[in-house]
């Protein structure tokens, strides 16, 4: 075995069905005494609902989370939470909104009680995002980290099923990763197989029944373990080649994962044969890019660039900008390799059995 550092995430998390009624607890566990409820627009009945729970400790509800978290909004939303002296915020929804609660504790002591409602994982994470003038700016904070996280799966049984899968596929991706990443340890690489275990087990049957507890339940416990497995260890080309596509053609966060995950596992397969094996072995399949790719396909997601909006003739710019920045990866950057990647994500194409480079 082969030495490592294994950092203990600071979270508590309370998991399980209707969990969101203890919220008013945790809120006092946290030292604090008036929350702001965030959320997008489109969940702006969810905010209204923990604010209904939490009575004259709701400060006031800001509802106009978006992707990507623009600068613009992080200022209204610190704003406001000044305004009404807010001591702590609730972020209720996906990654969006989370990632707006990010940008509030960044810069103000506010801790955050995170309740995620898609399977993106940044609350499990100390990464945040912020949008300037165009251009997403990530980096690493522990203020950021949600100091607690409640779990409900009733909560995410309105998560439609194409959100549900691709959202999925955006968990197992971290584990993925995290099973090859630089800093991989023995600890993590346990929640990562687990979590996609869990994941390829729970989103068929959400699929099958959205209203299924039991599999709303086995998904969202994947991608608490998914999510914890992105905030401990470093992840490299595959989310490196997401970050390029999402930003340079705004493409859809979840669904872009879904689509590369297949492709950067093919790329790196002969790179990190172990990772393979316990990818594939989480997948029940007995190769990981073509598990990947069959399990993305039999939950009827996207499987191609082009159907999510990447343009035709772009694939040589994508190369380039991928080259451009170095980073940790279990195979170096090849040219030539990377555009037959891209080509086949473009394309949909199943990726090959033989994965060597
Ligand atoms: N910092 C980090 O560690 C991480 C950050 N991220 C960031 O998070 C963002 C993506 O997060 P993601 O969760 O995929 O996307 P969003 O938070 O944008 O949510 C995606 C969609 O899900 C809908 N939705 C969410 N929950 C429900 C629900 N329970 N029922 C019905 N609809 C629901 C939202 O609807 P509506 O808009 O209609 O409300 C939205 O359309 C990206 O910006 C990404 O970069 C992702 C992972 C980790
Ligand atoms: O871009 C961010 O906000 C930070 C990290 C991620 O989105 C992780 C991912 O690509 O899923």
């Amino acid at each position: 075995m082969q030495d490592f550092i294994y950092s203990s995430p600071a979270s508590r998390v309370i998991f399980g069905a209707g969990s969101l009624r203890h919220v008013i607890r945790e809120i006092d566990l946290l030292g604090a005494g008036r929350a702001i409820v965030l959320s997008t627009p489109e969940q702006r009945a969810d905010a209204d609902h923990v604010a209904a729970m939490i009575g004259e400790r709701c400060a006031g509800i800001f509802d106009r989370a978006v992707m990507h978290v623009p600068i613009e909004t992080a200022r209204q939303a610190r704003e406001l939470a000044r305004q009404v002296n807010a001591d702590c915020a609730i972020a209720i929804g996906g990654g969006s909104t989370t990632g707006l609660g990010k940008a509030i504790a960044l810069e103000s002591p506010l801790p955050i009680l995170a309740i995620p409602t898609t399977y993106a994982g940044s609350e499990m994470t100390p990464i945040y995002g912020i949008t300037e003038a165009g251009l997403k700016k990530t980096g690493r904070d522990m203020r950021v980290l949600p100091k607690t996280v409640i779990y409900d799966p009733e909560l995410t049984v309105g998560l439609p099923t194409s959100l549900s899968a691709t959202s999925g596929i955006n968990a197992i991706a971290h584990a993925a990763e995290g099973l090859y990443a630089q800093d991989a340890n023995p600890i993590i690489s346990l929640f990562a197989e687990e979590g996609i275990r869990a994941l390829a087990q729970g989103l068929p049957a959400v699929l099958a029944n959205p209203s299924d507890m039991e599999a709303r339940s086995q998904c969202l416990y994947g991608a608490w373990l998914c999510g914890t497995v992105l905030g401990s260890v470093g992840m490299a080309l595959h989310h490196k080649l997401c970050h390029t596509l999402g930003g340079t053609y705004n493409l859809p966060h979840a669904e872009t994962h879904t689509v590369v995950l297949p492709h950067a596992l093919a790329y790196n397969a002969a790179a990190a044969p172990d990772a393979m094996k316990r990818i594939a072995k989480a997948l029940g399949g007995a190769n990981a890019s073509q598990a990947v790719y069959d399990l993305a396909k039999a939950l009827n997601a996207p499987l191609s660039l082009k159907e999510i909006g990447m343009p035709e003739g772009e694939i040589d710019r994508c190369v380039e900008i991928a080259m451009q920045n170095a980073y940790a990866n279990p195979r170096p950057l090849e040219k030539a390799a990377l555009r037959r990647l891209l080509d086949d994500a473009f394309h949909g194409r199943r990726p090959a059995a033989s994965e060597a480079p």
